[in-house]
C-alpha cells in the first residue's frame, strides 16, 4: 500500500491529535481547554507540521493545488476542515496584508511555506470579553458597514491599539496566537525571497466563523464572517 501524500497525512495527524483530547473529554478551543490539554495538543501540532514541512514533496510543493495569488488581497484556500479544525494555505502578493483582527476562541497556527511574512501583534479591546455584543466602551455604537461579502456589523468608535512586538518569518517558524494573548495582523515581508510575495499555511481550532476587523483609519471596527477564495483546491464562487 502506498502512504498517504503529506498533506494527507498532517491531516490525519492532526485529526487523531485532536479526537484524543477530545476523547479525554476536553472542550477544544483556548477559552476552556485546560492547560495541560493544550500542550499535549500544541506539541502534537508542531510534531505533525515539522514532518510535513520536511516529508518528500511536503512543505510548499505538497501546496500546488492551493496556491492562488490575486491582484488585490490575499486569498484564503480551504485544505480541509471539521468540526474541531480548519486548515488552510493563504497566498499573499507583494505589499498584501491583513488588517489587524482576532481569532473568536480559537488557537490559530501559522508557519510559513515560502517567503516570509511579517506579524505584528497588539493588545485585544475585547480580551475577555467572549460574547460578541458585548460593547467594549458606553462610547461604542454602530457605524456604516463597509460593502463587503461577508460583513455583519461594524461599531464606532475604533479601540486604541497598542503595538505589542513585531516578528518576520521564513518556512519553519510557527507563530501560535489567540485572543488572549492579543490581536494580530500578518503581510508579505518586504524581504521576501519569493517571486510571488508569500505563501503560510494556517491551522485554526475550532474554525473561525467570525472576527472583529480593527480599522484605526476608519475609525471602525468591522464584524465578518471570514470567506474562502477556493476549497479542496477548487474555485468558490
Ligand atoms: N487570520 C487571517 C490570516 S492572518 O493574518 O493570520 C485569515 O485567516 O484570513
Amino acid at each position: 500500500m502506498s502512504s498517504p501524500a503529506p498533506i494527507e497525512a498532517l491531516v490525519e495527524e492532526l485529526k487523531a491529535a485532536f479526537a484524543a483530547e477530545r476523547k479525554r473529554g476536553e472542550a477544544l478551543d483556548y477559552v476552556s481547554q485546560s492547560g495541560e490539554s493544550f500542550q499535549r495538543l500544541d506539541a502534537a501540532v508542531r510534531g505533525a507540521v515539522d514532518r510535513f514541512l520536511v516529508a518528500p514533496g511536503g512543505g510548499f510543493a505538497a501546496a500546488a493545488p492551493y496556491l492562488n495569488f490575486n491582484d488585490t488581497h490575499y486569498t484564503r484556500n480551504l485544505v480541509a476542515e471539521n468540526e474541531d479544525f480548519e486548515l488552510m494555505v493563504l497566498c499573499w502578493g507583494k505589499g498584501q496584508g491583513s488588517r489587524v483582527h482576532n481569532h473568536a476562541r480559537s488557537h490559530g497556527w501559522v508557519t510559513a511555506l515560502a517567503g516570509r511574512v511579517e506579524e505584528t501583534r497588539y493588545n485585544n479591546p475585547r480580551d475577555g470579553l467572549h460574547d460578541y455584543s458585548a460593547p467594549t466602551s458606553p462610547r461604542e455604537g454602530p457605524a456604516p458597514p463597509p460593502a463587503l461579502p461577508g460583513v455583519l456589523a461594524a461599531t464606532a468608535p475604533c479601540p486604541e491599539l497598542q503595538e505589542l512586538g513585531k516578528v518576520v518569518g521564513g518556512p519553519g517558524a510557527l507563530l501560535y496566537i489567540n485572543d488572549g494573548i492579543g490581536l494580530h495582523a500578518v503581510r508579505c515581508a518586504d524581504d521576501t525571497n519569493l517571486e510571488e510575495g508569500a505563501v503560510t499555511l494556517h491551522l485554526y481550532a475550532p474554525p473561525v466563523r467570525r472576527v472583529f476587523l480593527y480599522e484605526p483609519e476608519e475609525d471602525r471596527v468591522v464584524q465578518r464572517v471570514p470567506g474562502l477564495y477556493s476549497r479542496g483546491g477548487v474555485r468558490c464562487q
